[in-house]
């Protein structure tokens, strides 16, 4: 896709997050890798009401190059596309259900969100790390994550919400949906007796989709 495709597909995507409370007021961010740089959300602005020629460009050096001042989470976006050479996009939200799972667990826990359903485990897959509470914007959350992102695509952040990554910014959204509903499912279910999909399933599904 060119820039321009990307930029539209930015706005478009990130409206329909904002339309079914995916994100709300100004929260949240997404990023894109470009062949020259990185698309990425402008600062305090709403998923909800992007507009493609104010979305931030950042050069391969992570340097500011165009529209208005990036997130500040960039360091989160790129702790997540240095560790993932594949991945092509990052979504950040605070969805509620992603959100309440990441204030319940803590970093020793590597899957706070059982195998429920087939989608989760191929779009998200086996772990799903904690990374500790960091203020938002915090440089020092980087490393963290860079290490966690190394090995799973999804991670949550305690106390702050879900980061998402996907081969296309299109995956990453389908992913970061995946997740929140999800984890709506294991809250919902919390306490009951589910059935839980087996490792021998969850062996099948990575093999056969991831
Ligand atoms: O989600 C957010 C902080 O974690 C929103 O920050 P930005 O508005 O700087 O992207
Ligand atoms: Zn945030």
């Amino acid at each position: 896709m060119t820039e321009s495709e990307l930029r539209d597909l930015l706005v478009e995507l990130g409206a329909s997050l904002f339309a079914r409370g995916y994100s709300v007021g100004s929260a949240g961010n997404i990023s894109v890798r470009l062949q020259d740089g990185y698309l990425m959300t402008p600062t305090n602005s709403s998923l909800g009401r992007l507009k493609a020629d104010r979305i931030s460009k950042l050069d391969l050096e992570w340097n500011h190059v165009g529209g208005d001042k990036p997130s500040k989470e960039v360091f989160m976006h790129r702790a997540v596309l240095t560790a993932r050479p594949e991945a092509g996009a990052v979504v950040h939200l605070h969805s509620t259900y992603a959100t309440a799972i990441g204030c319940l667990a803590g970093p020793e826990d590597t899957a706070p969100i059982p195998p429920l359903t087939p989608y989760f485990v191929m779009r998200v897959g086996r772990t799903l790390p904690v990374i500790r509470y960091y203020r938002p914007g915090d440089a020092a959350m980087e490393n963290d994550i860079h290490e966690a992102a190394k090995e799973a695509r999804a991670m949550l952040l305690a106390n702050h919400g879900p980061v998402v990554s996907g081969k296309t910014l299109v995956d990453a959204v389908y992913a970061a949906e995946e997740l929140e509903e999800s984890a709506r499912l294991a809250l919902m279910l919390r306490g009951q007796p589910a059935r839980e999909l087996t490792p021998e399933q969850v062996d099948d599904l990575l093999r056969t989709f991831g």
